[in-house]
């Protein structure tokens, strides 16, 4: 990963999946309950896609050989289904090869293992259930997790908050957006922390007492 994308990605994860997904224009939210295996976690990398086949790892097994440093295995099979695709051992050879996290359209396995090892997962399902190992599925092929389409190399964020996806193309645009995003919240935080309401900030009450002095007058007017 080179080290201008890994800085971005940096970034992108410190504002948080929240943020960027509002300075995206509202796009690219993973639309499912993930679970955080590591509390605390909140990273972005380029998605390495692994398709498995149906109940299978063989994909995931496959994709570690390929896997780069930075990257995050997003796993995703036809049907999401409470299959242990992945634990502990396969989640070790993604840190040793310097994944960056991985997210799982299907179940994790051995978490108070993986939670050891650190390497931060989510994943919609934590179920022993076991996988076959039997069709090699496809790797970097775009799959949909949630509604959102993942292509290969698109930026996953996640945190607790769950996952959103920003496509390579739209990264310089998204980032700047994120910037003034952050900045446009650090003034409002100090406005609410000076005790200002957003209710006042962003013209509501005016709003509202317009629209029930309307009300009022309607209700006059009417006749009984
Ligand atoms: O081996 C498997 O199929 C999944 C698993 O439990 C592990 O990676 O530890
Ligand atoms: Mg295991």
């Amino acid at each position: 990963m080179s080290t201008d994308l890994d800085t971005i990605c940096r970034e992108l994860a410190d504002a948080g999946v929240a943020t960027v997904y509002e300075a995206a224009g509202r796009q690219g939210m993973v639309d499912v309950e993930l679970q955080q295996i590591v509390p605390g976690t909140r990273v972005a990398g380029p998605a390495r896609v692994v398709a498995c086949a149906q109940d299978d790892n063989f994909a995931v097994h496959r994709a570690m050989s390929v896997l780069q440093r930075g990257e995050v295995l997003v796993l995703a099979m036809p049907e999401p289904r409470a299959v242990g695709l992945v634990g502990d051992l396969l989640i070790t050879q993604a840190k040793v090869r310097g994944a960056a996290a991985m997210l799982v359209d299907a179940a994790v396995r051995d978490v108070d293992d993986v939670r050891e090892l650190g390497l931060p997962v989510w994943t919609r399902w934590v179920r022993v259930r076991g996988a076959r190992r039997t069709d090699p599925g496809d790797l970097d092929v775009p799959v949909e997790l949630g509604g959102q389409p993942i292509r290969p190399g698109d930026v996953v964020v996640l945190d607790r908050d769950g996952a959103v996806v920003v496509p390579q193309a739209g990264l310089p645009g998204v980032l700047d957006a994120t910037r003034a995003r952050l900045a446009r919240e650090a003034r409002m935080r100090e406005r609410l922390l000076a005790g200002e309401l957003s209710y006042d900030i962003h013209g509501l009450r005016e709003i509202h007492e317009e629209r029930e002095f309307h009300r009022q007058d309607e209700k006059e007017r009417s006749p009984r």
